[in-house]
């Protein structure tokens, strides 16, 4: 079996397509969706990511601030900055880029943002929201795996869905949005027994584990969607997902590729919950 590629580049751009249309409508009736994004110190993979929302921001017509601020930036001066973004009236989605530098409590910088302004998803009123089934922004990874499925046609109704790897930004929303759209789902992590035996039995493997070509191609079931969501870089310039690529194409019927995978989809799935956000600011 050769898988179908499930092409994130190009489902990125007609998420942001579709974006684009809202937005236009949303300035007709002089609204106009505005991200705030934080950047602390000089992580270049961050500094490219900040870039690439920037760009993406503009082009699509929104409203952009960014705040670039030195490494060395105190947690007081970053709460400051995020109480004066909370109450500008322009700013409807708030992000800090992740990780922060260690002197910062990243937790207290997350749960200062705005729950109605949290455009990452990762504040616990929302993380609480999503739960409970009645989810308001939705983390950008997590929803981009989605929004992916959905492209594909691929129904989660009754399906085993394994999750590997339980970190708070992919691995525990993702296997919350699968159970609200009534999968089965499995977290493992790195004390599961026998992590290859669980793998064979998914018919769809979500991989957010951060570790180069960790699940093996002959883990995957014939015919399972494989959805990698692992960025590693290997060597000087090379990026490898979490998945043995090659040989999981052999057997999945469908896969996401790294980089152009899930990657893309992370920072339209931004915009998504910027602009759903003015959108819910225009109904109230
Ligand atoms: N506050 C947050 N911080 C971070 C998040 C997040 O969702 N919120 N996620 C990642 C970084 N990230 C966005 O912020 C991100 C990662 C990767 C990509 C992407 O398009 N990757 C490309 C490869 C790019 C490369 O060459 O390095 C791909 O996979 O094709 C976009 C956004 C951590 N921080």
């Amino acid at each position: 079996m050769t898988a179908q590629v499930i092409d994130g580049k190009a489902i990125a751009a007609r998420v942001r397509q579709r974006i684009g249309e809202r937005v236009a409508e949303l300035k007709a009736k002089g609204v106009t969706p505005g991200l705030a994004v934080v950047l602390v110190g000089d992580d270049p993979a961050s500094r490219v990511y900040v870039g690439m929302k920037k760009k993406n921001c503009i082009e699509l017509g929104m409203y952009s601030a960014d705040h670039e601020l030195p490494e060395s930036t105190s947690e007081a001066d970053l709460l400051a900055l995020i109480g004066q973004l909370n109450a500008d009236e322009r700013v409807h989605g708030i992000l800090v880029q992740l990780p922060l530098p260690s002197h910062i409590d990243s937790d207290k910088v997350l749960e200062a943002i705005s729950p109605d302004k949290d455009a990452d998803g990762f504040h616990p009123f929302n993380v609480g929201r999503l739960a409970i089934g009645k989810p308001t922004f939705q983390p950008c990874t997590p929803y981009g795996v989605m929004v992916m499925l959905d492209e594909i046609g691929y129904d989660l109704t009754g399906k085993e869905v394994v999750v590997v790897g339980r970190s708070n930004i992919v691995g525990k929303p993702v296997a919350l949005m699968c159970l609200a759209r009534h999968a089965t789902v499995t977290i493992c992590h790195s004390r599961t027994k026998d992590l290859a035996e669980v793998v064979r039995r998914a018919d769809v493997v979500i991989a957010a584990v951060g570790k180069a070509e960790m699940v093996k191609g002959d883990w995957i079931k014939p015919g399972a969607v494989v959805i990698d969501v692992g960025i590693n870089r290997v060597g000087e310039k090379k990026l490898v997902g979490d998945v043995e690529y090659a040989a999981a194409a052999e057997r999945a019927s469908a896969i996401t590729p790294v980089p152009g995978g899930v990657g893309p989809m992370t920072i339209a799935m931004l915009l998504q919950n910027t602009l759903e956000s003015a959108e819910r600011k225009l109904r109230q």
